[in-house]
């Protein structure tokens, strides 16, 4: 075999050891799957050789089918035959496991006869997170290994389990002692030796019979939580039909069934997700830009924001600095932290021994700025008033060592006027966590006119450490996401203004796929926000914006949502989640009529059209504007932090498949009877007449 191939196979004495070196997750790609099969034929015919390892080289195990290889033609050899003739084998293959054993990979060690693992070891079945199940055998295999119920909850939720809990299933036969994966396997090997071991195939085991009501319960399950996605279900009828066939027919059973997924539209958006995710930090100008020193971070401000960011930190291994106004304050928001950290401890997330480390050694609240003299970074998440953040920033200036990046945590806020509070804007940036800012992964990185591209590349590391995804935003009121969110909230409202109820709304949305309806999260997060937003621009609103009278309405009465029981929907102790309140139909009467507006039906898909129209087009502004790098980031951000369904990919993925045409012409028809709202983008309009895609837009900071 020549040396730079991703399969090596080296024998030592008896035992055989078989390498994959496929950086940086080795992944199945022709060359692995060629280089498997050539080195099983080669086990085959070494007479010396009378056991082999399988292990991998670098962080990880194989993590699975090289994604993206999906959608292409395929080229031979095709899993499924690699991994039988690994099962086939006469010689017994010790699958030597590390890392992250994901899909494909856990299928290769399924058809392996024995698995040991490191520990640390992660292993499950993903595919159905990327719209697929696993087509090379783990629908089969194992349920044979594990039992029936246990391959279903894996399968089916694609959830990742420990080495522990996969020794206790019996999917793997041992866990290692040491960390290296090659030694363990080579101890494996000769215990097997020394037994006379042969061959243990999982394909000519019995098949578990099924028990039609625990099935039928996973049926009601999954139904529940796949939320109208099909992958959940199609791996479920696959696992009990294939088992009910002889073990060939189930695999010819599972492969039609992977294909058929790979064709849909969900298996696409899905892997658009995935990508998108990781492009995200890509940034062209920022290459051969190394990020500032980032040890100690400072914390100014101690709400449930900056106890959430100041959580992340700390687990993210930053020695944290929180500053809040006085002793009794800071020890609160210290308090607040300690709870979070307790959280991540009853999650399993988190040792008790490493929280206790971080809260005596890497924490300290403070009353005064003086504390952050030193720190590498420093959030401020205080009030958001534009004039209260521009005086902590001159504090900031005054304090804070020379290097050191101040970001603002605001969430609409102009950052080049909190930068220029200060004598050092290139050091300023926006750092927009979404909340609860320990739990929500996404960050949007707000870079200003001046950030200097060494702190653009801090952020990106901030975001990275904290297990983050971090997306690039430029300045805009609102910025990527609450722009956004403002468009298509702004939509439902006429649509409620003309006659449609607040609960059509969320129905229709949340039949979209989204968890909840505009109105349903407007009153968890409280009616008197927007109300506070709607108040402070109305001396400048023009006169065409249509005015939600019947949200101010809410808040005047003091209806605020969830927090007082009563917003668009009844909170009470029969039900806590929230019903339609009978009264709703009248006040929205009253006031169309005081506005003269002659009320008329809105049917799901209306409703649809309109908030998705409203959404895509902002989307296209933003990007336009070169507010948004590229499509894709827009669609993360939705994604993120906004309960965009994930199997649709985000709303500009969404548009592209459903062809900007159609969009287009819904937005002039819209726009016949309120030009104002529904003033088309007009990178919109342009693709939409050439035929082309808001994915193949860049605007010109990433040009890979
Ligand atoms: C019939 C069989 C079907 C299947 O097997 S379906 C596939 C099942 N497997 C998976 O779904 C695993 C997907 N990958 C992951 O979950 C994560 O990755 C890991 C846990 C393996 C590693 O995570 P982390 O250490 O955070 O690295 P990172 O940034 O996610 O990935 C590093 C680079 O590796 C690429 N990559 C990861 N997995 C795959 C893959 N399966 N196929 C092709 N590329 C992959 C990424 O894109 C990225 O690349 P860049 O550095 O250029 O951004």
């Amino acid at each position: 075999m020549a040396e730079q191939t991703p399969v090596t196979y080296r024998r030592d004495g008896e035992i055989a050891f078989i390498e994959v070196d496929n950086p940086p997750v080795n992944a199945l790609s022709a060359a692995v799957r060629q280089g498997l099969a050539e080195a099983i034929d080669r086990l085959a015919q070494d007479p010396e050789a009378r056991i082999a390892v399988l292990f991998c080289a670098g962080r990880t195990f194989i993590a699975g089918a090289d994604i993206s290889e999906f959608g292409k033609p395929s080229v031979p050899p095709g899993l499924p035959d690699v991994i039988a003739a690994i099962e086939a084998s006469d010689k017994p293959v010790v699958a030597a496991l590390h890392g992250t054993v994901l899909g494909g990979g856990l299928e290769v060690a399924l058809g392996a006869h024995y698995r040991v693992a490191v520990p640390g070891t992660r292993m499950g079945l993903p595919e159905v997170t990327l719209g697929l199940l696993p087509g090379a055998g783990g629908t089969q295999r194992l349920p044979r290994a594990v039992g029936i119920e246990a391959a279903i909850d894996l399968i089916t939720s694609g959830r990742q389990i420990g080495a522990k809990e996969a020794l206790r299933l019996g999917l793997i036969d041992a866990v290692a002692e040491g960390t290296n994966p090659r030694a363990a396997g080579e101890a494996e090997a000769r215990r097997l030796l020394d037994q006379g071991a042969g061959p243990r195939r999982l394909g000519e085991a019995d098949a578990p019979a099924a028990d039609a009501a625990m099935v039928e319960e996973w049926r009601r399950k999954v139904a529940k939580s796949a939320r109208g996605q099909v992958g959940p279900m199609r791996a479920l009828d696959t696992i009990v039909e294939g088992l009910a066939m002889p073990f060939a027919g189930g695999m010819a059973h599972e492969r039609r069934a992977f294909m058929d997924l790979m064709q849909t539209p969900e298996r696409a958006a899905l892997i658009h997700a995935f990508f998108a995710e990781r492009r995200a930090a890509q940034q062209d100008d920022l290459t051969g830009v190394s990020p500032r020193k980032l040890d100690r971070v400072g914390i100014i401000g101690g709400g449930t924001m900056g106890q959430g960011i100041a959580a992340a930190a700390l687990t993210a291994g930053l020695d944290v600095t929180l500053v809040e106004r006085d002793q009794p304050s800071a020890g609160k928001a210290a308090a607040g932290i300690g709870k979070m950290l307790e959280g991540a401890v009853k999650r399993g997330k988190l040792a008790p021994e490493a929280r206790d480390q971080m809260l005596s050694q890497a924490f300290r609240a403070a009353a005064a700025y003086d504390a952050l003299a030193e720190v590498d970074l420093v959030i401020e998440a205080v009030f958001e008033d534009l004039d209260v953040k521009r005086e902590v920033f001159r504090t900031l200036d005054s304090i804070c060592r020379s290097g050191a990046v101040l970001a603002t945590n605001t969430s609409y806020l102009d950052v080049n006027l909190i930068a220029q509070a200060t004598l050092r804007p290139q050091d300023v940036i926006g750092l927009h966590f979404f909340s609860p800012a320990n739990v929500m992964r996404l960050l949007e990185i707000v870079v200003a006119d001046c950030t200097a591209p060494d702190v653009v590349a801090t952020a990106f590391a901030l975001a990275k450490r904290m297990g983050k995804i971090g997306v690039r935003s430029g300045v805009c009121d609102g910025f990527i996401g609450n722009r956004m969110l403002l468009a298509y909230r702004t939509a439902a409202d006429h649509m409620v203004l003309d006659g449609a109820s607040p609960y059509d709304v969320d129905q229709a949305i949340v039949g979209f796929g989204f968890p909840m309806g505009p109105y349903q999260v407007g009153d968890l997060a409280g009616l008197d926000i927007g109300y506070a937003t709607r108040q402070r621009k109305a001396p400048t609103r023009d006169p065409r914006e249509r005015v939600p009278v019947f949200a101010d309405r809410l808040v005047e009465a003091g209806r605020l949502g969830r927090k007082t029981g009563r917003g668009y929907y009844i909170y009470d102790n029969e039900t806590p989640q929230g019903r339609p309140d009978p009264g709703m139909a009248g006040l929205l009467d009253g006031i169309r009529s005081e506005l003269g507006a002659a009320p008329r039906s809105f049917a799901p898909d209306e409703i649809r059209s309109r908030y998705m129209a409203a959404m895509v087009n902002e989307g296209a502004k933003i990007l336009d504007e070169g507010i948004a790098t590229r499509a894709s980031d827009i669609d993360v951000v939705l994604l993120h932090g906004y309960g965009f369904p994930r199997w649709k990919g985000g709303p500009m993925h969404w548009a592209d498949t459903q062809g900007l045409d159609r969009i287009t012409a819904n937005i002039a028809r819209f726009a016949q009877e309120d030009p104002y709202f529904w003033q088309i983008s007009p990178l919109l309009a342009r693709l939409a007449a050439e035929g082309g895609k808001l994915a193949d837009v860049n605007t010109g900071k990433d040009m890979k």
